[in-house]
């Protein structure tokens, strides 16, 4: 049977980086940036004032004097007035620029303010620059500031707003359909009968790959053959990068999906990975149309298969030809330290949800109770998941394996 390293390696070569767009900041949060966006000004782009007081010459306060007349008072957001007379002070406030012929704040806090008449109750720090954010402090004009290949979370779109990236170069968010299968799944909407359950894995798997930036549209199709084979070859035909299905991959009566998909001319490109959970992985693709994921229906198992194999093809179909390899936490693992010993006797790749806590002696990996690849609630507080090879059966505490982020 295919190894976890073969099988991941079959779906990498599948992908092709998809065609860049520009589009508006806000919509490329999660994207993958595929220009180099570089400072336009310093940062900050003058001297700020970074608390609110008062603004004086080191020099006059150094020198012993503690009482100082307002000249003026400086807003944030209002053009400079220098210091006329250096024996004064100009009151200021955070986000102002500093006044010219002055170098040190005082704040509120240190003085007290009378009759536009400022009495510093501190001594005078060792040298000036106090309480000021300095011009070019954190990066100069000119420097680059994001690369392509990264991917634009919360702090990157902050930074390319204060550049004035108003619009930005990205690759086109993979299209995913994601589609559960099954006669047992109702919606979330409705009250499931005795034999029934509501269908979870596929809002899972939307936010997991809206997370990795793709847009995830939602199908469900039962299990009936005909009905399935309809629904399916509409789907495939739909324009979608990738087609994730959940469930109906196994060996049951109702599980039709490997032939069905070999009859819609999906070729196969393997059935089964030598892991657990997810063993009845099958993937394959379409000449000239989308790929198809095939993950195994119990939850725990179509989670971290998406994690393993789907999330990582995503990023590699969306980083830009040529872009340094800037992969996201969860395109990597780190490695972290078991804290408690596992036996795992089958031969098998072995996927084990972990909690992980960084601490002095690095990142260490607590397996949570999980009752089997169906026990949905058990992946509640997982952080990441440890991959542990088929062999040897005891993996001892203190041991240092691959943790995969969630
Ligand atoms: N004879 C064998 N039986 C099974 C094998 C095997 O090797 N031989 N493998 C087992 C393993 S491992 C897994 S994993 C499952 C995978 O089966 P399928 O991919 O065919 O999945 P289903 O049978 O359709 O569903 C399994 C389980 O998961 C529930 N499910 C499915 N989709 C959803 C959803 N969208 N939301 C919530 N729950 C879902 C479903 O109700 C079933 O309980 O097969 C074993 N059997
Ligand atoms: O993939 Mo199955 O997940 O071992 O339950």
């Amino acid at each position: 049977m295919l190894s976890v390293a073969e099988a991941f390696a079959r779906v990498l070569a599948t992908a092709r980086p998809l065609p860049l767009e520009t589009v508006p900041l806000p919509q490329a949060a999660s994207r993958m940036l595929a220009e180099t966006l570089t400072a336009d000004r310093d940062f900050p782009p003058f001297n700020r004032v970074a608390m609110d007081g008062i603004a004086v010459r080191f020099a006059t306060w150094a020198g012993g004097q503690t009482a100082f007349d307002i000249e003026h008072t400086q807003y944030a957001g209002a053009p400079p007035r220098p210091l006329l007379n250096p024996q004064n002070a100009v009151e200021v406030m955070t986000g102002a620029v500093l006044p010219a012929g002055t170098d040190t704040v005082v704040r509120y806090e240190d003085i007290l303010l009378a009759d536009n008449r400022a009495t510093v109750q501190i001594p005078p720090p060792e040298a000036p620059g106090v309480n000021i954010h300095h011009q070019a402090a954190d990066r100069r004009a000119g420097d680059a500031l994001l690369r392509p290949g990264t991917r634009l979370g919360p702090a990157e779109l902050a930074v390319a707003a204060t550049v004035g990236a108003a619009e930005v170069r990205v690759t086109r968010a993979a299209r995913v359909a994601v589609v559960s299968t099954g006669d047992e799944l109702v919606s979330i909407r409705e009250t499931p009968l005795p034999h029934q359950i509501r269908r979870s894995n596929v809002y899972a798997l939307q936010a997991l790959f809206a997370q990795a930036g793709a847009e995830v549209s939602q199908f469900h199709l039962p299990d009936s053959l005909d009905e399935l084979r309809a629904g399916l070859t509409e789907i495939l035909g739909a324009g979608f990068d990738a087609v994730v299905l959940s469930g109906a991959v196994s060996k049951g009566r109702a599980d039709h999906l490997p032939g069905l998909l070999r009859e819609l001319h999906v070729a196969e490109i393997f059935h089964e990975v030598n892991q657990r959970p997810g063993k009845p992985l099958w993937f394959g693709a379409r000449a000239g149309g989308p790929v198809v994921f095939g993950l195994p229906g119990n939850p725990v198992s179509t989670f971290i298969t998406a994690c393993r194999y789907v999330r990582p093809w995503l990023s590699a179909v969306q980083r830009p030809v040529g872009a340094a390899d800037a992969p996201a936490a969860f395109e990597a693992p780190l490695p972290a330290v078991l804290t408690v010993d596992i036996y795992f006797k089958p031969q098998l790749a072995h996927f084990v949800p972990v909690r992980l806590a960084v601490d002095a002696e690095g990142r260490r990996a607590t397996p949570l109770r999980v009752g089997g690849s169906g026990d949905l609630a058990g992946l509640l507080g997982a952080t990441a998941f440890l991959e542990l090879p088929p062999e040897p059966a005891v993996f001892a505490a203190g041991s240092v394996w691959p943790a995969w982020a969630l």
